[in-house]
């Protein structure tokens, strides 16, 4: 039987947990590509990621290298899963690496703050023979410590292309993975960046001291948020209903695994933004998120209060409890708004 060759860039939390998940499946050979020549080495002669994914043992079928032209060459297929504000740097150099046609899929969550593109459109960018249509993406709610000890989750694979889609669900699923397809790339992108702005502020008002009613409150006007921004850039209203909008939504502003919630929760309490991020190896990609999504929010004139008062408190200065209370002191309004149906009012 011939494998299929796959390599995954990047070997933070999330990217053992996809190495360990494909290596799982015996039609694949799996390659795991990590920065650095002496962590790589460590995970060669442990054989499981002790600093991202500890207590996780690697497959006999997954190999690592730090050799980023060893890692592309004669591959079926690439995925990169490296922090956003890394992606555009990596997919440049493997560019100049390609050697055959291999399917690309983006499994990081972010946007671009320069650009304001989200990761597939930016590798989109870098790679010569690929287009927006030909890149994939892989989303949902899932936390690495969770897929890479095999517990039942669900995701998205989204593609322009459906048989691009088709193939990467195949080689995707398993028995305790599964994958679904989604033609609407747009939204399933912007689900799963903009929901870490609605985890900081689940986050936020756990670490004030507030309640379920208030995260449940975050949550569905988050929700509500994304899809109009969604909108205006393109996407279905219906994939923030699916697993790449309120499912990951859901996991990402409840689950303690969440570094965006926990992040969240420390500013809650009073910690600065860059005390957090000099505290912690892993990426809290929500921070820089809210800086793009407030850039969005201007240039495509769509009202996102929730980012606003994150935005401002992450950057501005603004205190976790006058953010709250602005929130709360906004001027009333309908809650569907601009989309609702005035015909169902009666006098
Ligand atoms: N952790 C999860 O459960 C999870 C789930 C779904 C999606 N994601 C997304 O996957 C992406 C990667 O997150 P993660 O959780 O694996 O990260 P992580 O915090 O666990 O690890 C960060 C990784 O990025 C590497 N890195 C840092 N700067 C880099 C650079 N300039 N170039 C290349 N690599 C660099 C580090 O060496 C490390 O391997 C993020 O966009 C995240 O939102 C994470
Ligand atoms: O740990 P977080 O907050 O970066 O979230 C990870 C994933 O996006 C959850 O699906």
């Amino acid at each position: 039987m011939t494998k299929t060759k796959i390599t995954v860039i990047g070997s933070g939390s999330w990217g053992t947990a996809i190495a360990i998940l494909l290596a799982g499946k015996n039609e694949n050979k799996v390659t795991l590509w990590t920065r650095r020549e002496d962590f790589c080495k460590q995970l060669q002669n442990e054989r499981e990621n002790d600093k991202y994914l500890p207590g996780i043992s690697f497959p006999e079928n997954l190999s690592i290298t730090s050799d980023l032209e060893k890692a592309v060459s004669k591959r079926d297929v690439l995925v990169f899963v490296v922090p956003s504000h890394s992606m555009r740097d990596i997919g440049s150099k493997v560019n100049d690496l390609i050697d055959n046609d291999p399917l690309i899929l983006s499994a990081s969550k972010g946007i671009e703050i320069d650009t304001l593109k989200p990761m597939s459109q930016v590798l989109a960018d870098t790679l010569d023979n690929y287009n927006a249509n030909t890149i994939a993406t892989l989303s949902g709610p899932n936390h690495a410590e969770e897929v890479g000890k095999g517990i039942p989750s669900a995701s998205v694979i989204a593609c322009k292309k459906k048989i691009v889609a088709e193939k990467l669900q195949s080689i995707f699923i398993t028995s305790r993975f599964r994958v679904y397809t989604n033609p609407d790339i747009v939204g399933v992108e912007m689900g799963g960046a903009l929901k870490n702005i609605m985890a900081l502020g689940s986050g936020i008002s756990d670490g004030i001291g507030f309640g379920d009613n208030t995260k449940a409150a975050f949550m569905t006007r988050g929700v509500y948020e994304i899809s109009r921004l969604g909108n205006k850039l393109g996407a279905r209203s219906m994939t923030f209903a699916g697993l790449a909008g309120i499912g990951d939504l859901i996991v990402t502003c409840t689950s303690e695994h969440s570094r965006n919630r926990r992040a969240g929760k420390m500013i809650g309490k009073g910690m600065a933004l860059e005390e957090i991020t000099e505290g912690t190896n892993m990426v809290i990609e929500g921070f820089k998120t809210t800086k793009a999504a407030n850039y969005l929010a201007q240039k495509t004139g769509t009202e996102m209060p929730i980012t606003t008062e994150i935005y401002n408190i992450l950057f501005n200065g603004k205190s976790p409890i006058e953010g709250v209370n602005h929130l709360m002191k906004r001027v009333k309004t309908d809650e569907m708004e601009e989309v609702v149906d005035t015909n169902m009012w009666r006098e």
